[in-house]
């Protein structure tokens, strides 16, 4: 039978769909192997974006399908993984739907295809449309309480394409070669779009990729020089490597450990593209033991990652409280060892990409009564304009901060000194 064309890019939209949604894998483990039988970089492209989009709208495409279906479909029922697909194109991606329809039929081979039409059809008469913003799931709601209004808005597009440079002092140059905006030294903000290796300066390692918001932890760290020399930082949980590539950047002696080979490898060819010096080692820092102590630790700890949904919507659907408990246990094991490892006077900074108090808020909590740790309070002054610490002394951002000027994923970061 002849494939219409533009087949291949709805079969892996759907294999990742599948991986995410039915075996809890990141969208960006589900990439590899779904994408690997495509081979037109136009193909993967539009296989990610129908991907993306269906993940991030998944709430408000459910509800119509739901309007439109007499008997509810399952949650992981392929016709309606195929209709969210259908609905993505449509409603997100603007292809005309005599093209949807041929390209999402034969996704159903040999099941009930006349009811995947016959909801889009009748959706598509109706002129059904998506509201402002996505819809968040029901228990990410929960989790995210008053905080989620603000955050929906930030999730209707992929975000902007934030870089950090090597050298700060280049900032306005750089910002207007690439037409760009700087919210902050080091910083420049492109429109999302084109290849990043063919952006000014790739080659020459003058900048990489990093959300201002996963910034913000190493600036809080400052200089890392001092009249003999350089200061000594950990980055514990490093690669692949955008803090490490601040703090070397900043003039620290860094050890930039972490247990994942892969991920090193990134940070490795990370340093060499940039030209910028850092001891990569890899090791479990659960049992791993230091031979010297540190002037500071940047312990950029693992998380569900719930913070980054703009770029990975996958999260608002495959993280709930079992992942976060894992995370939390890991999260205190790593900082319990990490705050034994500081010379006296020390700075110890926790960082996690998520938006779940778990990991962020009662995290400090729980280090401020079981580690032998003062805080030390983040100000105003050392945060780009127009974002602010807690009353705690915490910094806590969401896309729904900044969002004039494009938002930001979400972190949480806290500091603390040894006494
Ligand atoms: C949030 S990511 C780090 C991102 C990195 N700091 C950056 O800015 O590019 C967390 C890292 O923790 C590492 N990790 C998880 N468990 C670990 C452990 N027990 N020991 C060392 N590293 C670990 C993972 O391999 C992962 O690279």
């Amino acid at each position: 039978m002849v494939q219409p064309s533009g087949i291949h890019s709805r079969r892996a939209a759907l294999k990742m769909l599948d991986a995410v949604l039915r075996r809890g894998e990141t969208l960006e483990q589900a990439e590899h192997s779904a994408l690997r039988s495509v081979r037109k970089p136009a193909d993967r492209g539009l296989a990610l974006a129908i991907a993306n989009e269906s993940l991030r709208w998944q709430t408000d495409f459910d509800a119509m399908i739901d309007s439109a279906t007499k008997q509810r479909l399952p949650d992981d029922a392929r016709q309606r993984m195929v209709l969210r697909m259908m609905l993505a194109q449509t409603l997100r991606l603007e292809t005309p739907s005599h093209a949807v329809i041929a390209t999402a039929l034969p996704l159903l081979a040999g099941g009930p295809r006349r009811l995947a039409h016959g909801v889009f059809s009748t959706l598509i008469k109706r002129e059904a449309a998506l509201p402002e913003a996505p819809s968040l799931p029901g228990p990410v709601m929960e989790r995210w309480g008053a905080r989620a209004e603000a955050i929906a808005p930030g999730l209707v597009d992929p975000p902007p394409l934030d870089l950090t440079l090597r050298d700060a002092s280049e900032t306005q140059a750089m910002a207007v070669q690439l037409a760009a905006d700087s919210l902050a030294p080091g910083h420049l903000r492109l429109a999302r779009g084109e290849a990043i290796e063919k952006i000014a300066g790739f080659s020459e390692g003058k900048w990489w990729v990093q959300d201002l918001a996963a910034s913000l932890p190493a600036r809080l760290l400052g200089k890392g020089t001092h009249e003999s020399g350089s200061k000594h930082v950990l980055d514990l949980c490093a690669a692949p490597g955008g803090k490490t590539l601040q703090l070397a950047a900043n003039g620290w002696n860094v050890t930039a450990l972490d247990l994942s080979k892969r991920r090193l490898g990134l940070l490795k060819e990370n340093l060499e593209r940039t030209g910028l010096k850092a001891s990569p080692l890899r090791a479990n820092a659960l049992i791993w033991e230091p031979k010297h102590l540190y002037d500071a630790i940047l312990l950029d700890a693992p998380c569900t990652a719930t913070g980054t949904c703009r770029r990975h919507p996958d999260v608002l659907h495959r993280i709930g409280p079992d992942q976060i408990e894992e995370m939390v246990k890991l999260q205190r094991g790593l900082v319990e060892r990490a705050a034994t490892w500081l010379k006296p006077g020390g700075v110890l900074i926790y960082a996690v990409c998520s938006l779940e108090h778990e990991e962020g808020e009662n995290q400090a909590e729980w280090i401020n009564a079981n580690c032998d740790l003062a805080p030390l309070a983040i100000t105003a002054g050392e945060l780009p304009a127009g974002l602010q610490p807690t009353a705690e002394g915490w910094l806590r951002t969401h896309p729904g901060l900044l969002a004039d000027e494009g938002g930001l994923d979400s972190f949480f970061v806290a500091r603390w000194q040894k006494a």
